[in-house]
């Protein structure tokens, strides 16, 4: 048994803890996985990388209104995929090697750890670990639904799909949240016939009116298929068949299962280390991400309800703090998480959505600005992109925005600044310049346009 200061399982968001604050400290990251966790391997980069040269494609296959000839840019599966993975793979590589043998007071455990007892660790190796204080980040996982766990076919999922030998001629992608919305942009844009299966609309946690307009803008090139569960598939890979509760059947060389994701929790122990967890399978944590064990901390997507890179950073940074000043512990902020789907077009999102605002009974005011009411969208012939705003008339503070377009994920940030400095709609749009004539201007005409008391 060997003891330490602190024990981190899970090194995605777990490992940027360590800090300098530590240096006196001896440390265990134990690892049953790749280096690194979700968002470096699986998840936000590679994926990112995946959508640069599909946006690219699809401009191209669009740009005949720009007075262009549109161009059928075919896409080198094999080049991408190995580009993407040359640049993640060696920084995997360096942080584990870093944490390996680099960080003196740190020892690197790559296994499986689960709780016997109160702050009580035993490894996968075989070896039991024990910290003064523990830290949980161990992310989530895709979630299989039973018709497609229980078959004796091959699927996919995000933690697969992208190292993939060929890229298949079609494909079948199983949900309609924000992994899927994003791989079928990509695999369309690559040349692959894409097919989207889900019980629910297209990305239902989004404000309804944004996703309507998405679904209308994509439905030519995704063959949508909402409203239905999977009962079966069959088959083998190029040549697999999926059965759907409407009586229909799809096709597909390939299956992408993004339905969610579970946090991973449940091969933990927890009830052994007096950790609670909520009926959906997350950990516990109060405001300073402290589980109801005394000692142990949670983080990221095993504890958050947004499952979010920008989110586990916060939390790491929060329980960094705490762990070094017990004495002044810092809040978690949860109140203006912003997101982003980057699919095409993308769509980014801060606060309420119109129909939890309705919810709520307060008075709201809204008011949806086109891009083509402004100089940049004239440049760039759009007639589809909005930014839409949600704001209280009495206060003047906004409540919500939900923007579709081009530059979504970068126009949405200073409302994030606004909502979270708590700047009013007005002093916002007037107080300061609004380069012109930048696409940001769609964001101070909506400003000016919502009617306030
Ligand atoms: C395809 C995809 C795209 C995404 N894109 C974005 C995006 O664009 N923007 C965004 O903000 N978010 C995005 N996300 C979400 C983001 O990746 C996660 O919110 C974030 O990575 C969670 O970090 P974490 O530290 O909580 O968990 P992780 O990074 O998953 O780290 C958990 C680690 O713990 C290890 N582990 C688990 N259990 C144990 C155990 N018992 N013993 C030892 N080790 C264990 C795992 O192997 C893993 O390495 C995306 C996710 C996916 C899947
Ligand atoms: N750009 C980003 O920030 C980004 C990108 C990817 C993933 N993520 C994070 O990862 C999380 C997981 O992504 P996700 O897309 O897997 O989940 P999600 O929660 O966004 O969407 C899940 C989808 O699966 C559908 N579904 C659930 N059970 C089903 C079943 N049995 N049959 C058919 N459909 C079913 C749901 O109706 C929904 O459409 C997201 O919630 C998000 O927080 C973020």
């Amino acid at each position: 048994m060997t003891h330490y200061d602190l024990v981190i399982v899970g090194s995605g968001s777990g490992n940027s803890l360590v800090t300098p604050d530590f240096d006196d400290l001896s440390i265990a990251i134990v690892e049953e996985g790749v280096f690194g966790g979700t968002c470096l391997n699986v998840g936000c980069i590679p994926t990112k990388m995946y959508v640069y040269p599909a946006d690219t494609a699809a401009k191209a296959a669009h740009a005949g209104r720009l007075g262009l000839q549109p161009a059928s840019l075919r896409a080198d599966w094999t080049a991408i995929r190995d580009r993407v993975f040359g640049r993640i793979d060696p920084i995997s590589a360096g942080g584990r090697e870093y944490r390996a043998s680099g960080s003196p007071n740190v020892t690197l455990y790559e296994a499986h750890a689960e709780f016997t007892e109160p702050r009580t660790l035993r490894l996968s190796t075989g070896e039991t670990i024990t910290g003064d204080r523990i830290v949980l980040a161990t992310g989530s996982r895709p979630l299989i639904p039973p018709p497609i766990a229980d078959a004796d076919v091959p699927f996919h999922t995000s933690d697969t799909v992208m190292r993939i030998p060929d890229l298949p001629e079609r494909l079948v992608i199983v949900g309609a949240g924000y992994i899927a919305a994003e791989f079928a942009h990509v695999f369309t844009a690559f040349g692959t016939k894409v097919t989207v299966v889900s019980r629910s609309r297209l990305l239902r946690a989004m404000d309804e009116d944004i996703t309507t307009r998405l679904t209308d803008l994509v439905r030519d090139d995704w063959d949508l298929r909402l409203g239905v569960d999977v009962t079966g598939i069959s088959g083998t890979t190029g040549d697999l068949t999926v059965e759907l509760s409407d009586g229909s059947q799809v096709r597909a060389d390939d299956i992408l299962v993004a339905a969610g994701r579970v946090p991973n929790s449940d091969r933990l122990g927890l009830d052994k280390a007096g950790v609670d967890v909520h009926d959906d399978g997350r950990i516990v944590v109060d405001e300073y991400q402290r589980t109801t064990a005394d000692g142990v901390w949670a983080l990221g997507d095993v504890s958050t309800e947004h499952q979010l890179k920008h989110v586990a950073n916060q939390e790491a940074r929060v329980v960094a703090h705490n762990l070094a000043h017990p004495d002044d512990l810092q809040r978690s902020r949860h109140d203006v998480v912003p997101a982003a789907v980057f699919t095409y077009p993308q769509l980014a999102s801060v606060g309420l959505t119109e129909e939890q605002a309705q919810a709520s009974g307060r008075r709201y005011v809204t008011v949806v600005q086109d891009y083509a009411s402004v100089a940049y969208g004239w440049a760039m012939v759009d007639e589809t992109s909005v930014c839409k705003l949600i704001a209280d008339p009495s206060t003047g503070q906004l409540l919500g925005a939900h923007i579709m377009g081009e530059q979504a994920s970068t126009l949405v940030q200073p409302i994030v600044q606004a909502m979270s400095f708590g700047l009013g709609v007005r002093e916002m749009a007037r107080d300061q310049y609004w380069i012109h004539p930048a696409l940001t201007e769609v964001v101070e005409n909506a400003l000016l346009a919502l009617e306030l008391d």
